[in-house]
């Protein structure tokens, strides 16, 4: 064989890799209609969960939110309707009270897209959390989203004809890798992961499509809240993802969603993050699918040396407190 003809054959080896991977990506590539759809949003009276309602609304679909307090919902009403001309439908109910959860559900009509996304976090090391607080943090954002799920699922199964449905659910790069501070909240939202890959499974067969997203540092009214007390360390481990605009999250979340991709990073350094913590994780796309698995070690080394920055950083800083 000539040395030309061995080398027209190096190209064949990526390229029959890329067509077995559009062969077998399961589930199939699909896309969310977000226009004339009821979307349900969990936590949409502040922050992300807000700024996905003025998306959905002025995308034109029609669109629930709720939350606990009735006057951030109120208040969240009207800046939509200010700034969309959209009247939509607001939920007071506490996601840890199934039974509220499913009177407001029912209330609502059948939902097509549903997106879990409320969530409460308060950066603290164990120790110094109250058994109170690592217990509330888990039922609000995992507990809770069963509630949701369980509550809308029967409805939105018996959807016929109405096109394919979505359930969203609101993580965090927290909820992709442990961090310093936040052993409940990693763990509330780690638990998502198993809760959307199960459901996923559980629920193709009705055509609807499990998304989750996982954002970096936020802008929202909750994560200024949550600044007054963090970790230092905390915040300089988040700080290697930087920080985003609620509103910029709301746009990537979104457009995740309609692409009907199962995982969403929100950023680049969050895009670095989904190829490392990939595992068993569904795959729609084979263009993705293939940088998984050409990327698997070469991440693997980026993710060590994450850590080894990690690790500096905590020694650094426990050495001068201790002083
Ligand atoms: N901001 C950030 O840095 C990041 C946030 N996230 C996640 O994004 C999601 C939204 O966060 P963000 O917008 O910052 O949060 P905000 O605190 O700004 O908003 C949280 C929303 O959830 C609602 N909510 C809280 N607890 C409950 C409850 N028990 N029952 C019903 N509704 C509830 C709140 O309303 P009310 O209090 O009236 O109930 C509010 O509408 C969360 O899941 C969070 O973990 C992920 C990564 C980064
Ligand atoms: C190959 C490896 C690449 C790794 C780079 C990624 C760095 C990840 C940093 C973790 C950030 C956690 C932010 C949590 C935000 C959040 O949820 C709180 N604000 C509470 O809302």
């Amino acid at each position: 064989m000539s040395p030309s003809f061995l080398l027209l054959l190096i190209p064949i080896i990526p390229l029959s890799l890329l067509a077995i991977l559009s062969l077998i990506v399961r589930p199939k590539p699909i896309r969310i209609p977000i226009k004339s759809r009821h979307v349900f949003i969990t936590g949409g009276s502040s922050g992300i969960g807000l700024a996905l309602a003025h998306r959905a609304a002025s995308e034109g679909a029609r669109v629930s939110i709720l939350a606990r307090s009735p006057q951030k919902l109120e208040e969240a009403k009207q800046s939509i309707k200010l700034a969309t001309g959209v009247e939509v439908a607001i939920f007071s109910a506490d996601v840890r009270d199934y039974d509220a959860v499913s009177k407001a559900v029912e209330e609502s009509g059948p939902i097509d897209v549903l997106i879990v996304n409320q969530g409460v976090f308060t950066a603290r090391e164990l120790e110094k959390h109250s058994v109170e607080d690592v217990r509330f943090t888990i039922e609000v954002n995992l507990v809770g989203s069963f509630n949701v799920i369980k509550a809308a699922l029967p409805r939105m199964k018996g959807r016929e004809g109405r096109g394919p449905g979505s359930i969203s659910l609101v993580s965090s790069q927290a909820g992709q890798v442990g961090v310093y501070g936040y052993a409940a909240y990693s763990a509330s939202k780690f638990g998502l992961q198993g809760l959307a890959q199960s459901l996923q499974q559980e629920v193709v067969a009705d055509d609807i499509h499990v998304t989750l997203v996982f954002p970096p540092d936020t802008d929202t009214p909750g994560f200024e809240e949550e600044q007054k007390s963090r970790p230092e360390v905390t915040a300089i481990i988040a700080a290697s993802s930087g920080s985003m605009k609620t509103e910029e999250v709301a746009r990537r979340a979104m457009n995740g969603i309609k692409a009907g991709k199962f995982t969403v990073s929100c950023n680049f350094e969050g895009f670095l993050l989904s190829l490392a913590t990939t595992g068993m994780s569904p795959q729609r796309s084979f263009w993705l699918a293939f940088l998984e698995v050409i990327t698997a070690g070469p991440i693997r080394l980026v993710a060590l040396f994450f850590q080894w920055d990690w690790y500096n950083a905590i020694e650094k800083w426990s050495k001068t407190k201790n002083k």
